[in-house]
């Protein structure tokens, strides 16, 4: 489990703030982790936090601090979120991406967005050898409870879906177009944005050699302003907008209340479109980073309070991430071999408690060294009668191995089954059959002093425990079976994968039909991928049934081609990829350039 972390930035006066020169800012710096806030009626009040960003801090400190080490858990597979909140004009957009995304040239106030996209090439660059990347980018907004589609405007209304292999994610968000983010003037900011604004890197990891693959995901959060409405001055369509806003903004604190709180109650994550789309990363299983943006003037004393608090209480909020991987071939069929061999272990425990229960309740004595020979045609043998007679329990395999010669001899198993029972002697058996037997043992001597003859109560309690440990065997063996045949499942999807052919890299020549004509120039190279099971090949980037395959390229030259020639584009045209969020159109460019 950890915590969610929480930083907060401060950033510069603005001038209009400035104006008020003769007004004491609102936050007195202490450390980097803690600042004295004087209240409006004077109060001081010392807030901590996991990091403080002043005023003087550059955004490379800010991204270093709090997306990096996000950005590399992603690169395991470990989720990641960080969440801008503060009140309009209060840093988030600046921090997130920067002040001007239409001119990433200037590298040093690049915000958090284009330096984690860098970030995770770099990552890619410094990866091992065997390991194949997918870079997926999504955008999408929250506007007046609707979610739209930041690269497709015909998309406003997608809807956000869970299920078991994808967890929480928003269906069919494509990843074209991008222009159209809303944006209203308030007398807060001339350019304050009215929406939550939500981009999500999802870092697909292949080891070429087993097909395992591990999927992280970075969520990057840039929320409406958190003002009051009647600060804003909204009327009209503002104001609806402005109470929108506090709805879903006023949902996701419920939501954090609720997680906060000591008695547990239910966490109302389906109130808003927001909150729900945060679902994983807000007391589930992403490391999540809020990031807390103020301005230091006492003109927003109030406005500033109110973030603090929020992110004084967010700070309780327990996350526990985890690792989103599929196993590989080889560490499944370990996974199947141990599994299988668990449930030989069960089957066999099974078979011996079973036979045991037969034993007490048919021959109505319990199986003890006191009562064997008390009782007529037991068939236990005396080699089994001596280990249960000795002070220290026997071994585990040294029961089973006399039982299974008394089985057979019994005609309980047939000789063929010789080899039934594995071999038991790891002692990491489940059932503790010598502590079992310790307990009728102790019992026995209890009630009546270790003589032979039992009273019935005391056989009753002996069943019991058989029956009882009988139905705990049972039931392990069920969820160990069940377990079983996840793996087997598991085990034959990887072999599938793993049947399918690896990508070449080929010359596109396009044939007529091919709707990719128009923008793929002939002699461009192209990844294509021949279809399984036939000769035709796929162009991965147009639609063109037909490739002409020059050079065939094993999965590490594919990888390197692959992406140094993406890498190399991105970092090349950074201000055009990621201006405005371009990023996903600039990739399918890469075909037509
Ligand atoms: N750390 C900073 N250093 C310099 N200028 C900053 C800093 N933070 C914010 N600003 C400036 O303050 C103004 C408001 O910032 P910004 O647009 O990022 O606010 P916001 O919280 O995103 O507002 P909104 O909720 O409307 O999106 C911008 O002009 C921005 O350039």
């Amino acid at each position: 489990m950890s915590n969610v972390a929480v930083c907060v930035r401060i950033r510069p006066l603005s001038e209009k703030e400035a104006q008020y020169g003769s007004m004491v800012p609102c936050i007195r710096r202490s450390d980097q982790e803690s600042f004295t806030f004087k209240d409006d009626k004077e109060e001081e009040s010392v807030f901590t936090f996991d990091r403080v960003f002043y005023e003087d801090s550059i955004q490379a400190d800010v991204f270093e601090f709090v997306a990096k080490p996000i950005v590399k858990d992603a690169m395991n597979a470990i989720n990641g979120t960080i969440l801008a909140y503060g009140q309009t004009g209060a840093g988030k957009t600046h921090t997130m991406e920067g002040p001007n995304m239409q001119n990433l040239d200037d590298s040093s106030s690049k915000g958090i967005l284009p330096r984690v996209a860098q970030c995770i090439f770099e990552f890619i660059q410094a990866a091992d050898e065997t390991s194949e990347f997918l870079i997926k980018l999504s955008m999408v907004e929250i506007y007046m409870e609707k979610i739209r589609d930041l690269l497709d405007a015909t998309k406003n209304n997608l809807q956000v879906k869970e299920n078991r292999a994808k967890g929480i994610f928003i269906a069919g968000v494509t990843e074209v177009g991008l222009a159209n983010r809303a944006v209203g003037a308030t007398q807060m900011n001339a350019e304050s944005s009215r929406s939550h604004c939500v981009f999500l890197f999802t870092i697909q990891q292949t080891n070429s050699e087993d097909r395992s693959m591990k999927t992280g995901k970075v969520y990057l959060v840039d929320l409406a302003g958190s003002e009051k409405v009647e600060r804003t001055g909204a009327e009209g369509k503002l104001l609806s907008e402005a109470k929108m806003i506090n709805k879903s903004l006023s949902a996701l604190g419920n939501v954090i209340n609720a997680l906060t709180s000591e008695t547990g109650s239910h966490v109302p994550y389906r109130d808003s479109k927001l909150t729900r789309i945060l679902q994983e990363s807000l007391g589930g299983n992403s490391r999540t980073t809020l990031l807390c943006c103020c301005s230091p003037s006492s003109l927003h004393v109030s406005e500033t309070l109110s973030t603090l608090r929020f992110g004084s209480r967010a700070k309780q909020i327990r996350n526990k991430p985890k690792v989103n991987a599929e196993r590989g071939r080889h560490e499944l069929e370990q996974l199947l071999q141990k599994s299988e061999y668990e449930c030989e272990q069960l089957r066999g425990q099974v078979l011996i408690l079973n036979a045991r229960l037969q034993s007490v309740t048919e021959g109505n004595k319990i199986l003890t060294p006191s009562n064997i020979s008390a009782t007529p045609g037991n068939p236990l043998e005396p080699r089994l009668r001596a280990m249960l007679s000795k002070k220290v329990p026997p071994r585990l395999d040294e029961v089973i191995a006399a039982l299974q010669e008394i089985f057979i001899k019994e005609g309980l198993l047939g000789t063929g089954n010789a080899n039934y029972f594995p071999e038991f002697s790891t002692g990491d058996i489940i059932l503790d059959l010598p502590s079992l037997n310790s307990d009728i043992l102790t019992t026995e001597k209890g009630v009546n002093g270790g003589k032979q003859e039992l009273p019935d109560d005391n056989i009753i309690r002996t069943i019991v425990i058989l029956q009882n440990s009988l139905e705990d065997l049972t039931e392990q063996l069920d969820k160990v079976t069940r377990e079983n045949e996840g793996l087997k499942m598991e085990l034959g999807a990887c072999m599938h994968l793993l049947k399918v052919p690896s990508p070449h890299v080929g010359i596109h020549k396009p044939i007529s039909g091919c709707k990719a004509e128009g923008k793929c120039s002939v002699g461009k190279p192209l990844i294509v991928r021949p279809v399984r099971g036939g000769n035709d090949r796929i162009c991965e980037l147009g639609s063109c049934q037909e490739v002409q395959i020059l050079d065939k390229c094993d999965s590490t030259q594919i990888k390197w081609y692959w992406w140094r020639s993406l890498a190399s584009k991105l970092m090349q045209n950074a201000s055009s990829l990621l201006k405005r969020y371009g990023f996903y159109t600039s990739l399918q460019r890469c075909c037509a350039r």
